[in-house]
């Protein structure tokens, strides 16, 4: 299917727009306090299911009319139309002419998924199968090192969309993984990152996995490149590569040329987006780990969230809605951020993933069309697990000058039921919700200090301390418990969020151009390093990266570190 037509206005001139924004001007006076009081149902009215999935969006500032509006919004942008496209591989990343199928790697249905006419189910399939032959084997002890051991260490090499998402989800599912080899991802090219990785490791029982989809990443070549060197220093030759190395890409004679065995090459396709790639091949160390069962599982949580997506009315719509709220946050209530608040320490690197996957998909200010946009798209997506952030960075939700809209989002089964440690942590999920939507108000802080028996002056004093605005939005996520499936169903939910979002805004979510600049001038500054270059960044940059450059030069000279 062929790319959609373009628009030809931007969505802040539609009517349903300026709607939005006299109603948000009528809203602004209205606290939260007041929506919970004025409807003993807010929680009912405002929260959304699907299966054990509940998501309250009662302390979001909205009413039924914000949401009708929204709506409209999303139907004005062409939503059903354009995810229907995404679903049915149309070339909706258009500045690549390329489809975003990451939906066709984890169909469930039997169903084929036609991208030019044919059918890349039996692709996808032949590729899991290969995964499950492979993954059976390291774990089973069948597929062994050089010495004949078993592969007790699996270092993946990869950055980006390449990284995060199996680092992400191998940590996620930690409890699942105790019968797997121990994962080790290494990303920056930093060596520091690679060798204090490969410190510990027995070269004879360490299996590496390259991943990229180009596989011409600088970063992951160099680290790939520094652990073949390390993996031969050991005493290995040549051909043990084949037992210890293998590749996950799209690029089949770069990865021949790395000297890796493309019979050692797992394969994905440039219709499936870096940061939408766990899905793939990509995540072969989730399957390392937790085995290919539940990796599936995982696969199956997120084709679940997929039909919801698909079938469920737009106001039912969890992804839907989700997006919809960020809109109005973000456009209508002035958010510029966006907390990311697991009440899950095994989730601890969801806020990171959750930035490429939002902020490299929606940090664009052209429409598909070319127009520069004159409203804020993509919002900058931050947050670290519950409870450390509270007693960190939540002292500027509570009372600092900016509006930061957070979901909060916790399983209500911990894996290690311990003592009332999930009770406490729950708790302070609720208690933070509460906190941030009710705030205190002067006469509340007021009755607390004489409670407590302070003097007037002292009162007085201390008052505008000690009042909290509240009215700060959240919305909670709660599920049974952190599964494979129900992280897959997590997951996707927000990939579809982040897609509506950008159908909204009409900007192209599957695209990075702006990566790309930083790529190409640190390629041209490479050999400048050099100084047995001669003069080589004089004149060729502005005086602070020049300058830069001469004293990194100088550097070398002086500790005699030329090369
Ligand atoms: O998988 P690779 O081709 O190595 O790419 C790794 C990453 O690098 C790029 O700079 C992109 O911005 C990311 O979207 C991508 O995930």
């Amino acid at each position: 299917m062929s790319a959609p037509s373009l628009k030809t206005s931007l969505p802040s001139q539609s009517a349903t727009w300026s709607a939005l924004k006299d109603h948000a001007a009528a809203m602004s006076e209205v606290h939260l306090r007041d929506l919970f009081a004025e409807d003993a149902d807010r929680f009912e009215n405002f929260s959304l299911r699907l299966d054990d999935l509940l998501v309250d969006v009662s302390k979001q500032r909205i009413t039924g009319e914000t949401l009708s509006l929204l709506i409209s919004l999303a139907e004005d942008a062409g939503l059903g139309a354009a995810r229907q496209a995404m679903f049915e591989g149309s070339r909706i990343n258009t500045t690549e002419n390329r489809a975003a199928l990451h939906t066709a790697l984890r169909n469930r249905s039997g169903g084929p998924v036609l991208y030019d006419g044919r059918d890349v189910m039996p692709d996808i399939k032949a590729v899991l199968t290969r995964m499950r032959h492979f993954t059976d084997e390291v774990r089973g002890g069948a597929w062994q090192g050089y010495r004949g051991d078993v592969i007790t260490d699996v270092v993946n090499i990869g950055i980006g969309g390449s990284d995060l998402g199996p680092q992400m989800v191998t940590q996620a599912l930690t409890p699942y993984g105790r019968d797997g080899p121990r994962l080790h991802f290494v990303s920056n090219v930093d060596a520091s990152h690679l060798m204090e990785t490969l410190r510990p490791l027995d070269a004879a029982t360490t299996l590496f996995v390259i991943a990229s989809k180009t596989f011409t990443t600088q970063e992951t070549m160099t680290n790939a490149g520094s652990a073949r060197q390390w993996f031969l220093s050991s005493g290995a030759a040549e051909p043990d590569i084949a037992r210890h190395f293998v590749a996950v890409s799209t690029n089949a004679d770069s990865v021949r040329a790395f000297g890796i065995d493309p019979r050692n090459m797992f394969e994905f396709w440039d219709w499936v987006g870096g940061r939408y790639s766990l899905w793939s091949a990509i995540g072969l160390p989730i399957a390392l780990s937790i085995g290919m069962d539940a990796f599936e599982d995982l696969l199956a949580g997120a084709h679940d969230m997929d039909r919801h997506f698909l079938q469920a009315p737009l106001k039912e719509n969890i992804p839907v809605v989700l997006a919809l709220l960020g809109v109005w946050n973000a456009n209508f209530l002035g958010a510029a951020s966006h907390a990311v608040l697991p009440y899950d320490q095994y989730l601890s690197r969801l806020p990171a993933y959750l930035q490429q996957a939002d902020m490299e998909s929606n940090g664009k200010s052209v429409t598909h069309a070319g127009t520069a946009v004159d409203y804020s798209t993509g919002p900058i997506v931050w947050g670290e697990p519950g409870t450390n952030g509270q007693h960190a960075f939540y002292q500027l939700i509570h009372q600092g000058s900016h509006l930061i809209p957070a979901d909060f989002i916790a399983p209500l089964e911990s894996h290690n039921d311990v003592g009332q440690h999930h009770k406490i942590l729950l708790s302070n999920v609720f208690a933070q919700t509460e906190a941030l939507m009710k705030g205190r108000t002067a006469e509340e802080a007021k009755a607390e200090m004489q409670a407590q028996g302070l003097e007037d002056a002292t009162l007085a004093r201390l008052l505008p301390h000690r009042v909290f605005e509240g009215n700060k939005p959240s919305t909670t996520i709660l599920f049974r418990k952190l599964t494979p499936h129900s992280l897959g169903r997590l997951i996707a939910l927000y990939e579809h969020k982040i897609f509506v979002q950008g159908v909204i805004w009409d900007i192209n979510s599957f695209d990075q151009w702006g990566v790309e600049l930083g790529k190409q001038l640190a390629n041209k500054i490479l050999p400048e390093l050099d100084p047995q270059e001669g003069e080589a960044a004089a004149g060729l940059h502005d005086s602070s990266t020049s300058g830069l450059i001469q004293h990194y030069r100088a550097h070398l000279l002086a500790s005699g570190k030329q090369s």
